[in-house]
């Protein structure tokens, strides 16, 4: 019966979305391939030497390459939302696979602005050369409002047909991926998401990419942080980026033994007061003696963030504390070789995913492989924190044993 249903279906997005139920996405796309080497489609043809083990393909075509769907000869690129280190790795790693399958690239400048205005530039190697090693990203990203109205996804949809775009290609964040959705309502063509934020806050990839990089910039800046509250014994809020996650302040945190974190997820829980803070902050005091109390304070976590924080604990407490706000910094510098990976790797995977036929799934890497996750689930189901890091930095290394925050409060 499956089989049956299966030799009906035509092409991987519809098998996608006939799977779209509540089976774990892996298996999808075991299903997808699957049906694919079932029906012997004709994205089998082209050039695909492909490390993933579920893409086999046999000939290579030096001009362009068939899909299951249709010949894929041109694809477009663009990087939206807030900038993540690696997004010019992923870009890169977008026009040399895209290249190396005898694929055009055109990258359009701005995320979705670059659509709508149709600023669209021809990417081939040699404009990609070196590019890896920076943040930011060269084609520009940018928070589009007006791509949400219908109009917009119209429009970016005409400007993609006028220029013979196949797929496009979004690397950004989960907002980015809502874009990409709204916009496949409206478009024929395939559209793949490459998982770009220092957030982290995306379902179905382990990692995103840049977050890595913000992490180590949040660990860095942690631990100059700590020699100078160490040598005046202060106490210091800093204060960390990561939307409303607390992937990047559980990390950095944990990386730099800060004394405290106050997360999104921990906040839900229980809201930390003021109060109890201060309880902590002196016990910690009275346990270790002179020296320093670092707390990492994840962004949105307190009325007036790490500034108002730290002005309340000197003036009504006396305690001496000093703000720190980390910011943007997190989004530049060198990307961490994990990053320049896992964008490399993923900005393959997206392109062979087009010729693999998919459709509104995103490239990413789970448990060690190489995934296509439904779009609409790296927005619907959420990311969660790693539970045993949350309890070993919460519990495990909390100074104060929660038998003496207990007879402390
Ligand atoms: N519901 C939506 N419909 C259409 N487009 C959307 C939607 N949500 C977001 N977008 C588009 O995606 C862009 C990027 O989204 P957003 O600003 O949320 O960043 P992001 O991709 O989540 O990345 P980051 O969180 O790292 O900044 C928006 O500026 C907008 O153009
Ligand atoms: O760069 P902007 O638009 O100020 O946005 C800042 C936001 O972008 C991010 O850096 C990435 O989503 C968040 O961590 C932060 O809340």
């Amino acid at each position: 019966m499956l089989c049956h249903g299966l030799r009906n279906l035509r092409c991987g997005t519809l098998l996608l979305q006939t799977l779209a139920g509540p089976v774990d996405h892996r298996l999808r796309l075991r299903f997808f391939f699957t049906a694919h080497r079932f029906h012997r489609l004709s994205f089998v043809k082209s050039s695909i030497s492909l490390p993933n083990k579920h893409l086999q393909t046999t000939q290579r075509s030096k001009r362009s390459v068939s899909t299951s769907q249709k010949t894929i000869k041109r694809i477009g690129v663009l990087t939206s939302g807030g900038d993540a280190p690696g997004m010019n790795a992923a870009l890169r790693a977008v026009v040399l696979a895209a290249e190396h399958y005898g694929i055009e690239t055109i990258a359009f400048r701005h995320g979705y602005q670059g659509l709508l205005d149709n600023d669209a530039v021809p990417m081939q190697a040699k404009d990609v050369l070196h590019i890896l090693q920076y943040s930011g990203t060269i084609i520009k990203s940018a928070r589009c409002r007006r791509f949400k109205e219908v109009e917009a996804a119209q429009l970016a949809a005409k400007n993609l047909d006028s220029l013979n775009i196949d797929a496009l290609i979004v690397i950004g964040g989960d907002g980015s991926f809502r874009g990409a959705d709204h916009l496949a309502n409206h478009w024929q063509g395939q559209i793949i998401g490459v998982p770009g934020t220092i957030d982290n806050d995306v379902y179905g990839t382990d990692q995103t990419i840049g977050y890595a990089t913000a992490v180590a910039i949040a660990m860095d800046a942690l631990d100059k942080i700590r020699d100078t509250a160490d040598a005046m014994d202060r106490v210091f809020i800093v204060e960390v980026m990561g939307r409303d996650a607390g992937f990047i302040g559980l990390c950095s945190a944990m990386s730099s033994g800060a004394e405290r974190m106050i997360l999104p997820e921990l906040q839900k829980e229980k809201a930390l007061t003021i109060s109890a803070l201060v309880k902590h902050i002196k016990r910690v005091q009275e346990i270790r003696g002179e020296g320093s109390y670092v707390m990492v304070l994840s962004e949105h976590q307190w009325p007036g963030g790490a500034v108002a924080l730290s002005e309340q604990l000197e003036a009504e407490y006396h305690l001496p504390c000093r703000p720190c706000l980390l910011g943007h910094i997190q989004r530049g510098g060198p990307p961490a070789p994990a990053d320049r990976i896992l964008a490399s790797e993923l900005g393959v995977h997206a392109v062979e995913l087009i010729l693999a036929g998919a459709h509104r799934v995103m490239a990413a890497k789970s448990q060690n492989a190489c995934v296509a996750v439904p779009l609409r689930e790296t927005w619907e189901k959420k990311h969660p924190l790693d539970e045993n890091l949350l309890r070993i930095q919460h519990e495990i290394f909390n100074p104060v044993k929660k038998k003496q925050q207990r007879a402390a409060l």
